[in-house]
């Protein structure tokens, strides 16, 4: 679950006040998520969602986030707006915590995603990446190429507890990583986390994009590789789904498209996908008590998904 921090009801009223949208009928926590609290909001008038930012959101990129939420939103895509109170304010304090009020989108996130499904979402992406052309918002990847080697030098020879050699695997794989990472291509500000669960699809349609608060100015081609680790394999990064990644890779063709160095690229850039997500997994893992309420993620789940685009033949990745 994620709700780490407890909001009093009479503290949700006095902030609903503030907006004039009603007053609260219920509030209850979401169990999805790992990073932030979530409520789902209801009051006489409207749903809403309520995010209190925690440990790994840092409150000076808010306004960047804020920003690009409605960025996208003007430019027609399915993203939620923080709402604005009265005073044309979107950043609140809740309980003590940064906070925002969000709009609510319909939709569910699939566990198992179809291959139509996958194409929507890189369409989706694609669309995306076209509205990002000319949002100005700046800021850096803290978890790019030299985040992962800060994670790994943090995580240190734990990550052997995890597994026995990971700690030298991630330190092969840092290395590689370090000589081929392909820095000269086009960037621009990314989503970087665009799992199943913050896409919300109504059918085979895209209802929702959520959660930006990993987005940052990275190479772009980035997104669609961290797109298809998070769509293309089992849970547990076993099963590479082909069908599914080609119908991903049509999907952002129709709407936006790979060059030709992006396509060579591909492989690394997965890379460098799994090797993110298995570091913060990682670092999750060993300083999450385990009685904590939140589950934890495997990161071995990310280890088999790098094992597996080392192996690749790039034909095999729908490019
Ligand atoms: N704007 C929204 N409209 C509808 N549902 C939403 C919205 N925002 C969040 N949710 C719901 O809340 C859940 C958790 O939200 P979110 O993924 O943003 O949390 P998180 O803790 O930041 O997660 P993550 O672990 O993916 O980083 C989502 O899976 C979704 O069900
Ligand atoms: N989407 C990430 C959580 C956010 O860092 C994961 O599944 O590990």
């Amino acid at each position: 679950m994620a709700v780490y921090t407890h909001v009093p009801a009479e503290e949700m009223e006095a902030l609903l006040e503030r907006y004039g949208v009603g007053t609260l009928v219920s509030a209850k926590g979401i169990a999805e998520g790992v990073e932030n609290s979530n409520y789902l909001v209801d009051t006489t008038e409207q749903r809403f969602i309520l995010t209190l930012y925690e440990k790994r959101v840092d409150v000076a990129d808010l306004p960047f986030f804020l920003a690009l939420l409605d960025h996208l939103a003007d430019k027609g895509l399915p993203v939620p707006r923080a709402l604005a109170d009265r005073n044309g304010t979107q950043l609140q304090t809740v309980a003590g915590r940064p906070a925002c009020l969000i709009e609510f989108l319909q939709g569910v996130s699939v566990s198992h995603p179809t291959a139509a499904q996958a194409y929507a979402t890189g369409e989706a992406l694609g669309q995306m990446h076209a509205a990002l052309a000319d949002f100005d918002g700046q800021r850096a990847n803290a978890l790019g190429l030299e985040g992962w080697a800060a994670l790994a030098q943090r995580c240190g020879a734990d990550l052997d507890a995890i597994q026995p050699g990971l700690q030298a695997r991630v330190q092969d794989e840092l290395r590689y990583l370090a000589d081929n990472w392909p820095g000269e291509l086009p960037r621009s500000v990314v989503h970087a986390d665009l799992f199943p669960d913050n896409v919300l699809m109504l059918g085979d349609k895209v209802s929702g994009i959520i959660d930006f608060y990993f987005a940052a100015q990275e190479v772009r081609a980035w997104d669609v590789a961290v797109t298809q680790a998070a769509w293309c394999f089992e849970n547990d990064g076993t099963g590479f789904d082909a069908d599914r990644a080609a119908a991903l890779i049509a999907g952002y063709d129709a709407s936006f498209g790979l060059s030709a160095a992006e396509r060579a690229a591909f492989p690394a850039l997965a890379r460098g996908a799994c090797l993110r997500f298995l570091l913060t997994r990682a670092w999750d893992w060993l300083n999450t008590p385990a009685d904590a309420l939140v589950t934890r993620k495997d990161p071995l789940a990310f280890l088999r998904r790098l094992d597996f685009y080392r192996d690749a033949v790039p034909e095999t990745l729908g490019l």
